[in-house]
């Protein structure tokens, strides 16, 4: 590609440096090779124009940034917004996505919506994809992840592959980050959905209507006038998501309790599954889930949403839920005791996920309901407290202990959330813990391992060492029944 072909997104129009032969993007200097141009992004860490010079030196092929820098060597590119025009040209210089790309954006639930999505998608003969925090999943591929919403380079590169590989449908989450950071600009979106909206990510986002905001960037900007917007209607927030996408001249479809286009009638629960009646086009579907949660049939009917404003049959949608496997680590039920107490592993790690997956297992718990979850350091530290509550008021006996630390120091971290959760125990050793919590269940207890569902490792200072929950779990379990 010539840098010319990126007019429109860089003022190139009329340079000199429109021939200039473009051999990649990115804006991570130490990545510049010949021919790469480097956008200078001002992070939340760094700024990337401290770091031009050294795109320059390394061969980049032009700099884009927020104003002019002088005394570089090679043609600055001024933009108004470099993560925009990052976006924009990652996309472009990749070029190919799959067909159809949907995008889900909420506090939870955007990790399970995106893989059902998948899964409905693939049982109506689709070449499928997911992405988000646990990673890619896509016929023959199964990557581990990282961020939630990958970076624009890194995800125009993926949308690429996936594309070149016959994937025909995509879902991706949309984390707030994502969406503030551009990082979403750039994907021709078929349709979007919205789960809920609880706290999180204090630490970045001042207040919650800032954090709304960022989410309200897939309905309002990124997708096209006209395009499906499936939002779940029992939320606090789902009333003015719709106004939001209303205004955008989105078609609204709502589902839920109080949805029109998928109308959740009744739920009976059982213990690793559920019967739901859904009205659909003023028919009834009987719906018969295999997962535990009542989050569950939420995220389920966002993702038949989905699907079905994206050209899957209505009937075939709402019957590929039977057929749903949970997303790794969401109340996955990992094992049970031999006297028959249930171990889930699940990724609650903010106030109103740990709030909803504790009061989940209740109606099937005849004993204890026992939880064992701790809070990350460098991260959001308002919320240890309203999680030291939360798991207080709804579970029987509650144990903290670590998630990942981080560069902060364990016992503080768990002094924050012990504070509001008087008679918890403290165990700071996650493994421990794990081994303590399933040596203590009788029959009828149920056990919640929360904070890391996925995970892999465990994040202490800068080190981060192998850490599973599923692991310890297993090996609790077989250390209990030997
Ligand atoms: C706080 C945050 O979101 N940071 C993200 C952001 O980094 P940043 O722009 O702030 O980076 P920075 O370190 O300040 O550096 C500024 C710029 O200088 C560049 N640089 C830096 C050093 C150098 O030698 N040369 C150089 O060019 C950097 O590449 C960068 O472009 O943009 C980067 C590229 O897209 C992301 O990788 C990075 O994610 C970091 C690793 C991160 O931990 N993000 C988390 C908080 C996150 O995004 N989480 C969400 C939500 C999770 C969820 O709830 O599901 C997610 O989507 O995963
Ligand atoms: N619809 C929902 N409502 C409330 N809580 C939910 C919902 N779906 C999932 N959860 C809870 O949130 C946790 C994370 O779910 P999931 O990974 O699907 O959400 P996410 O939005 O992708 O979260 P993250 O931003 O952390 O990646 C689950 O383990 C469960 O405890
Ligand atoms: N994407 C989230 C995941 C948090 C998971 C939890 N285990 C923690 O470490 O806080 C974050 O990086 O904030
Ligand atoms: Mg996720």
């Amino acid at each position: 590609m010539k840098l010319r072909d990126l007019a429109g997104i860089l003022p190139v129009e009329g340079t000199a440096s429109a021939d200039l032969e473009v051999t990649g993007i990115s804006s991570d200097s130490r990545q510049v090779r010949s021919g790469v141009v480097f956008f200078a992004l001002a992070g939340t860490k760094a700024d990337g124009v401290t770091y031009a010079a050294d795109a320059a030196r390394r061969g980049a092929a032009a700099i884009v940034a927020g104003s002019a820098i002088a005394g570089l060597s090679v043609p600055v590119l001024a933009v108004d917004d470099p993560r925009l025009a990052l976006a924009l040209s990652a996309a472009r210089y990749f070029g190919r996505q799959p067909e159809t790309m949907v995008a889900v954006t909420g506090t939870s639930g955007k990790t399970s919506v995106a893989a059902f999505t998948r899964q409905i998608w693939e049982q109506t003969g689709y070449a499928a994809a997911s992405i988000g925090t646990t990673g890619v999943v896509a016929p023959g591929r199964n990557d581990y992840g990282s961020l939630t919403t990958p970076d624009p380079v890194a995800l125009h590169q993926l949308l690429k592959e996936l594309a070149d590989a016959g994937v025909t449908h995509a879902s991706m989450e949309a984390s707030s980050h994502g969406l503030d950071q551009r990082r979403l600009d750039g994907v021709r979106l078929a349709a979007g959905g919205f789960t809920n909206l609880g706290r999180d990510h204090m630490d970045y986002h001042p207040t919650i209507e800032d954090y709304h905001r960022a989410k309200l960037r897939l309905f309002d900007t990124l997708l096209p006038k006209g395009a499906p917007a499936v939002i779940f209607a029992d939320d606090p927030w789902s009333a003015p998501t719709i106004q939001a996408a209303q205004a955008a001249g989105l078609e609204v479809l709502t589902v839920g309790r109080h949805g029109d286009f998928l109308r959740l009638k009744r739920v009976e629960h059982e213990r690793h599954r559920q019967r739901a009646e859904v009205e659909a086009g003023g028919v009834l579907y009987e719906v018969d889930l295999p997962l535990a949660g009542d989050f569950q049939i939420s995220n389920a009917l966002v993702s038949a949403g989905l699907a079905i404003s994206t050209g899957t049959p209505v009937a075939k949608a709402l019957m590929a839920l039977e057929k749903l496997k949970g997303a790794p680590g969401r109340l996955d039920l990992v094992g049970t005791t031999t006297n028959g107490a249930p171990v889930y592993v699940d990724y609650a790690h903010k106030p109103d996920a740990l709030e909803n997956v504790l009061a989940s297992v209740r109606p099937f718990t005849t004993g204890r309901v026992i939880v064992v979850f701790g809070c990350g350091g460098d991260r959001d530290r308002g919320k240890r407290p309203i999680m030291g509550e939360i798991a207080t008021r709804l579970a029987d006996v509650v144990i903290v202990t670590d998630d990942n630390p981080r560069s902060e120091v364990p016992e503080t971290i768990r002094a924050a959330i012990l504070a509001a959760a008087p008679g918890a125990i403290e165990i700071g050793d996650r493994r421990q813990a794990i081994h303590e919590a399933v040596a203590m269940l009788h029959a009828g207890d149920t056990l919640i391992v929360a904070g890391k569902g996925h995970e892999e490792g465990q994040t202490i200072g800068t080190e981060t060492l192998h850490f599973s929950d599923h692991e310890e779990v297993r090996a609790a379990l077989r250390e209990r029944a030997a």
